[in-house]
């Protein structure tokens, strides 16, 4: 049965896919009415001419119904040929190397590449603003994007507006020709970009105001398409493929505001992620298994998160992946059979000799032992605050400090940053600043390297990662990419790449005894 629109639209999350992807006239700029005007502007001048020689009736190119129906979201030459076999007229195709206004197929689409491009020249691109901040508001929840577009020109309007760095990948009418693809309303050119991004069909959207478009989003399976109605064809929208149609995209600005869903009312729908699958269990510290409190040595595990944790251990692997130094964090959970990473991964040791000490980090610590003792020189005199030194970083705790201590301690930190010559870098957290190595290596790095270390990378596991803070957004980031579920811990909404969210460590706590009751839940 159809669904109606309005309907489906009050459960969308946009924010809860993988991977977003983008057309771009129409949808994100509005260089559309400069290629129809272009459009226009070579075929009324064709027919015209025809008109004079033949005797055949001028009937002009008409931008609003012309244009949808035959030429917008196609490649050039497709368009030409495509708009005058409406009109019964059959040219030779030609070569793309014709002269501009040759009367081939090739020829005349060169022309209006010409046209356009006088115009773009002319008038600039202007940009749907409730677009990019769309975008990116995406990105900053977490999800992928790219753009997929027919135009030969996308990468010169995407430069004209400045939008280049919104998209992982652009997939465009040079690509199309290179690879080659066929073009829309074929899925060819969505399936490239979701496959150069990584991410499955089921777990990405499209938004395109195209029929062709929508048509080609919608054979590509993907698991969303949204119509954007800028032409008054909203039925022609949804009878091409639309699950959704608006008029413009602030529509779909609260979808993507990071709402995320609650995990212990979204049970079942995790239940269904799981089945026939292996959970495998990855869990920050602090903030996640224990309230954040006021020094770390009060951070203390409850017996009773202990016990959940040893039961859930017997049924699947736990991996605790924290900032803290590992020596530490396994002092405070207290439980061998465990995986534990510490400094944000740069440090991983667990049962059967697993052990990864990243080679180049040993490099490093020179660089932080000098950070150290600067950062003590400097900052120890500030009442309140702590230098918390781990193996592979330092963190310089704030919590409690007054208020007017906070600008000396980050502009401390930024002359030791400074002076490492490049070797370290600056992260943060709560109420915290960290200084570690200079490294493409994160919690979410880690959690790939013990996905295949401990051989769970296949299509029957599903990492589970629970995390509260900054540094574990990179793992909530490596699972977007359709390879498991985030929790973010938070009690009140907030931007993050998770899929869901628990309020606090007891709703994680709950979650787990739950996990355990799970169907296919044991290893
Ligand atoms: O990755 P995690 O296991 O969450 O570790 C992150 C940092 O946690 C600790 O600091 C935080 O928790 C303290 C105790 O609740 C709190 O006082 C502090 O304000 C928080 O930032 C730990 O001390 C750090 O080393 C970790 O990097």
């Amino acid at each position: 049965m159809m669904k109606t629109p309005d309907s489906i639209r009050q459960g969308i999350d946009l924010a809860s896919f993988s991977a977003g992807i983008f057309d771009l006239d129409g949808v994100l700029t509005r260089t559309a009415s400069v290629h129809c005007a272009a459009w226009k502007q070579l075929f009324d001048d064709y027919l015209q001419r025809r008109a004079a020689t033949s005797g055949e009736k001028f009937q002009p190119f008409d931008c609003e119904s012309d244009y949808p129906r035959f030429v917008d979201g196609k490649p050039r030459y497709q368009g030409v040929q495509s708009f005058l076999a409406s009109r019964s007229i059959s040219l030779d195709h030609g070569t793309p190397t014709d002269a501009p206004g040759l009367e081939t197929v090739c020829g005349l689409g060169n022309l209006k590449d010409e046209l356009f491009g006088k115009r773009l020249a002319e008038d600039g691109v202007e940009v749907f603003d409730s677009s990019v901040a769309l975008v990116q508001r995406l990105r900053d929840a977490g999800v992928n994007t790219a753009l997929v577009s027919s135009s030969k020109n996308a990468s010169a309007v995407l430069e004209a507006a400045d939008l280049g760095h919104l998209f992982d990948v652009c997939v465009d009418g040079n690509d199309i020709d290179r690879l080659p693809l066929k073009g829309k309303p074929n899925p060819d050119a969505f399936l490239h970009a979701a496959h150069l991004l990584g991410v499955p069909p089921n777990r990405t959207f499209a938004i395109e105001d195209a029929l062709s478009g929508v048509e080609a989003a919608r054979a590509a399976d993907f698991g969303l398409v949204v119509g954007v109605d800028r032409a008054g064809q909203r039925d022609a929208l949804l009878a091409h493929g639309a699950d959704i149609v608006v008029d413009d995209l602030d529509e779909l600005l609260t979808s993507a505001a990071s709402t995320l869903p609650d995990a212990l009312a979204r049970h079942d729908e995790i239940a269904g992620w799981l089945a026939g699958k292996r959970p495998v269990v990855f869990l920050d510290y602090d903030g996640t298994l224990t309230p954040i409190v006021d020094r770390p040595e009060l951070a203390v595990l409850s017996d009773e998160m202990r016990g959940m944790l040893l039961k859930v251990a017997e049924r699947m692997t736990v991996a605790i992946i924290s900032g803290r130094d590992r020596a530490d964090v396994e002092r405070l959970v207290g439980i061998d059979s465990l995986v534990y990473a510490g400094s944000h991964g740069f440090d991983i040791a667990g049962p059967d000799g697993l052990q990864l000490q990243l080679d180049q980090a040993e490099e490093f610590l020179p660089a932080l032992d000098r950070a150290e003792a600067e950062l003590q020189q400097a900052l120890s005199g500030i009442d309140g605050i702590l230098i918390e030194r781990k193996r592979y970083a330092i963190a310089v705790h704030y919590r409690l400090v007054a208020a007017e201590d906070l600008e000396t301690i980050d502009h401390g930190v930024d002359e030791v940053i400074e002076a490492s010559e490049s070797m370290l870098r600056r992260t943060g957290g709560k109420k915290i600043f960290e200084l570690r190595p200079r490294l493409p290596w994160d919690k979410g790095k880690a959690l790939g390297w013990l996905l295949e270390a401990l051989e769970l990378e296949g299509e029957d596991s599903l990492p589970l990662y629970f995390g509260d803070d900054e540094t574990d957004e990179d793992a909530f980031k490596f699972l977007r990419n359709g390879q498991g579920i985030g929790f973010l811990v938070a009690d009140s909404p907030q931007p993050s790449a998770a899929h869901y969210r628990l309020e606090d460590p007891r709703a994680v706590g709950r979650f787990l005894c739950r996990l355990c009751t799970v169907n296919g839940a044991t290893t």
